[in-house]
């Protein structure tokens, strides 16, 4: 009732006379001082309860000092602060992780609950239209718990009874900017509870330099980049498909280049088998001699070579079925990765229908039925849109790199990927900045990952090719084009090292 204002009322009167005006005169109460001043002392009370309830350790550790002074004197409590003060900065310097694990995230954790959400919780929610003021009093969704880590704020929220996932995801550039973070992303960790993931800092603003060439063999994830929250990118290309999407420059090279640098010990040891159609002819012929005669340009020679690889799925599933149901590669059965560079020239730009078809029901084939008998696709293309691309669908694993409009999003990472934070459109343009980065949405998770691929520079194709190019073929590797379509040196101060 204290709570309840005078414009509260009058929004209730109504006239029933036309034309006649409402006067409003608030009745003015005058509150007794001493009634003021023992209502501020109990909200002081509750709020000091409420602190030493809420963050009981933190509560501690600020009123020993003062217990020690108060028993022992001020001297004992300066030698005792001292003591922990040297400590802790010993810790934090000798066994930086542990001190940050323990000791140093849960620091800053209170701190930024107490000074950013806490504070800006009322003022952001309400004016975001996720709380709401009626009759005087505010109705807020719960601020549970921070969490921080080196990348980001986690803060665990509440829903009001009758919210939805969407009427957060639908705010979430009002949350990022009502509490200073660049962005923010919604995830479901229960029934009517909340993740709210507020980065601190970009480890993707700067280029990442190329992995290097693993040691072990192996069709696993391969290592091509680095999450947004400092772990390795690790994609899966067995027993999967993958598209990627990006406008021209958005760095589609360096994640089929990152793939096949990360597979090269497995091709040299007979267990993958990396096919590339390159219809552009200005990326995957920049280390053509990888391939060997696995390699297509042109477009008939394309659906020969993707009608190859759909009798390779046939005549293996012949000789699967009934005995195994999943692929495991050997020298005798080995992965085929078929790489598509810019696949919209095979199946949309195509101006030849019969060879148009062909692709397409290749591709198809491909992508419905090789993973389980260890043939996968991987294709790039700039243009998402179904007329371009009328099997996307098919791919389980999808990445969007930078894309010109809002709904490409969408339409590459399927519905609701933007509403998530899967936010393509706003990547930069700027190569340095933009450049491979983009969001990974994989078939076991709907929640897009913020990542980059890592540049693997024309120097780097060069060294592969000189080191991994099959014996038997005869191209040097100073006969390969000198320079990749748009390749530009990238800024390699400041690179940092690949989580
Ligand atoms: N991962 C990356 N990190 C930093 N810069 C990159 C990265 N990938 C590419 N670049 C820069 O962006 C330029 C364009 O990259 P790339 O040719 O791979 O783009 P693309 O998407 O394949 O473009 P297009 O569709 O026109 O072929 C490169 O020349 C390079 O300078």
């Amino acid at each position: 009732m204290l709570r309840k204002l005078p414009g509260d009322e009058a929004r209730n009167l109504v006239s029933t006379t036309p034309d006649t005006a409402v006067i409003f005169r608030p009745a003015v109460v005058r509150t007794p001082a001493f009634v003021t001043i023992v209502i501020w002392l109990s909200r002081l009370i509750a709020g000091l309860v409420r602190l030493v309830w809420r963050h009981p350790i933190a509560s501690a550790v600020a009123l020993a000092p003062v217990a020690v002074t108060i028993a022992y004197g001020w001297r004992l409590a300066s030698v005792l602060v001292g003591l922990v003060v040297v400590a802790g900065l010993s810790w934090a310097l000798l066994g930086r992780a542990s001190f940050l694990r323990l000791v140093g995230w849960r620091l800053l954790a209170w701190w930024r609950l107490v000074w950013v959400y806490r504070r800006h919780w009322q003022p952001v929610l309400i004016v975001s239209g996720l709380g709401r003021h009626l009759r005087g009093r505010d109705y807020l969704p719960h601020l549970l718990r921070v969490h921080c880590d080196g990348w980001a704020d986690r803060v665990t929220v509440k829903m009001l009874n009758g919210q939805a996932v969407k009427d957060w995801t639908d705010r979430t550039e009002h949350l990022a900017h009502g509490f200073g973070s660049r962005t923010c992303r919604v995830t479901v960790a229960r029934a009517g509870r909340l993740v709210l993931t507020f980065p601190r800092r970009d480890p993707l603003a700067v280029p990442l330099p190329a992995a290097p060439i693993p040691d072990v063999t192996s069709v696993g994830p391969v290592e091509i980049g680095a999450c947004e929250d400092g772990r390795p990118l690790r994609l899966k290309v067995h027993g999967t498909h993958v598209l990627i999407a990006g406008a021209t420059g958005a760095g589609k090279g360096s994640y089929l280049w990152g793939t096949i640098r990360g597979l090269l010990p497995a091709m040299r040891a007979g267990l993958v088998e990396i096919w590339a159609l390159d219809p552009k002819r200005m990326e995957l012929s920049f280390g053509r001699a990888l391939f060997g005669d696995r390699y297509a340009a042109d477009p008939a020679d394309c659906a020969d070579l993707l009608e190859a690889a759909v009798a390779v799925m046939q005549e293996r599933a012949d000789r699967f079925g009934g005995l195994q149901r999943n692929h495991t590669p050997t020298a005798a059965d080995p992965f085929v990765l078929v790489l598509v560079d810019e696949v919209a020239f095979l199946t949309a730009y195509q101006s030849d229908k019969s060879l148009k078809l062909r692709i397409t029901a290749a591709l198809a084939t491909l992508t419905t039925q090789g993973r389980a008998v260890g043939v996968g696709v991987m294709a790039a293309l700039q243009d998402p849109r179904k007329e371009v691309m009328n099997i996307r669908n098919l791919f389980p694993d999808k990445i969007a790199l930078r894309l010109d409009e809002s709904e490409q999003v969408d339409m590459v990472l399927g519905d609701g990927a933007r509403d998530r934070g899967a936010l393509a459109d706003h990547i930069s343009p700027v190569p340095t900045l933009g450049a491979g980065v983009g969001y990974v949405r994989l078939e076991t998770s709907p929640d897009p990952v913020r990542v980059r691929a890592a540049y693997v520079s024309d120097d780097d194709i060069r060294a592969m090719v000189g080191d991994y190019a099959p014996p038997t073929d005869s191209t040097p590797a100073e006969s390969i084009p000198v320079q990749r379509q748009d390749s530009a040196p990238v800024a390699r101060e400041g690179v940092s090292a690949n989580g």
